[in-house]
């Protein structure tokens, strides 16, 4: 027979490698229990030790509810109801909550957590992980992914799915709804002259300028390479007009830091016609401004868009 050493013992049957290796889990392993009249209590528990910690006075509560709602506050109620589903139907428990535990400031916590039925009541074996990392990671990747990288602006693909609803709701309602698109004139002769840099700093200064002249309600977009669009809710088109031309003025005056050259913008404005579709919109506009640079740029089209029209 082949003389092998004895194998090492697995890490996995390690009790104390598993322990430390549990401590270093930004969170709890939990057993909860929930009797027959509704008490919750906390048999077992073990992790990370700040939380282990402020969970460690429950342990063998007779019934931890209230001690929890002190600890929980406002978050309380959403826990309850993700235990009470899950003992009525007898499924996972796998939610996020904003919990304060073992922090001042609430963070978030995944919490995922099986029953099953035992002889005195219902028992949960679960998970409570801090995951308040991957959520501002969540939410920087979602403010990233529609936003303009340049300008801070949101971008075509935010701006498209904004332009649909508020389309819809103006069609609901009857309300008006104007947009405009704004476009510099021969910005790629900017970009020759003076370089990219300069180029991206116009931009930049046109998107802070247009911004300085808005209402909260209104939205600017950055559509992409030198194209600007403005939605402007609840306002008809006459209104959007004036805004438009008061935009270009205020462009064509502007010293960009680029000697005697004046940067202008031409813009073409629409609103919106009840039982059209935002595409339609979209369309209208983009011939106005096509209209616009056509005519000679530095100049805003506004022309109707025909009931009926596709
Ligand atoms: N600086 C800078 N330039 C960009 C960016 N994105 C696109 N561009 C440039 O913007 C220019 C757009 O030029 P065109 O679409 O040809 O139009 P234009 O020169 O403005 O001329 P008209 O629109 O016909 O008046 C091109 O030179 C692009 O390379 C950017 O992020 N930064």
């Amino acid at each position: 027979m082949e003389d092998r050493d004895p194998p090492s013992p697995s890490p996995t049957c390690n009790e104390s490698a598993s322990l430390a290796c549990l401590k270093r889990v930004p969170g709890v392993l939990f057993t909860l229990k929930r009797d027959a009249r509704g008490r919750l209590q906390l048999p077992a528990l073990t992790g990370e030790d700040q939380m282990t910690a402020r969970l460690e006075p429950l342990l063998s509560i007779n019934d931890v509810r209230q001690r929890l709602g002190d600890l929980l506050g406002d978050a309380y109620g959403e826990f309850i109801r993700a235990i009470e589903h899950s003992a009525h139907w007898l499924s996972p428990v796998s939610t996020r909550l904003r919990l304060p535990i073992g922090e001042l400031t609430p963070h978030w916590y995944s919490l995922e957590a099986l029953p099953e039925r035992s002889d005195e009541g219902i028992l949960w074996h679960g998970l409570l992980v801090d995951i308040e990392d991957q959520v501002a990671e969540e939410q920087r990747l979602r403010y990233l992914s529609g936003t303009d990288e340049l300008t801070g602006l949101t971008n075509r693909r935010s701006m498209m799915g904004h332009i649909d609803k508020i389309a819809s709701m103006s069609n609901r309602h009857g309300t008006p709804l104007s947009l405009l698109l704004i476009d510099l004139d021969h910005f790629a002769l900017i970009n020759d002259t003076w370089g990219r840099g300069l180029g991206d700093r116009v931009l930049c200064q046109i998107a802070a300028l247009a911004s300085s002249q808005l209402r909260q309600e209104d939205m600017l977009a950055r559509m992409g390479s030198d194209e600007f669009a403005l939605l402007l809710p609840m306002t008809p088109a006459g209104r959007a007009r004036e805004l438009a031309e008061r935009l270009r003025e205020s462009i064509s005056r502007q010293d960009f830091g680029i000697g005697r050259h004046k940067v202008t913008v031409s813009i073409g404005v629409s609103d919106f016609v009840r039982g059209l579709s935002s595409a339609q919109l979209m369309q209208q506009v983009h011939t106005n401004l096509m209209e616009a640079k056509q005519q000679g740029r530095d100049r805003v089209i506004q022309r109707w868009l025909p009931q009926g029209s596709s």
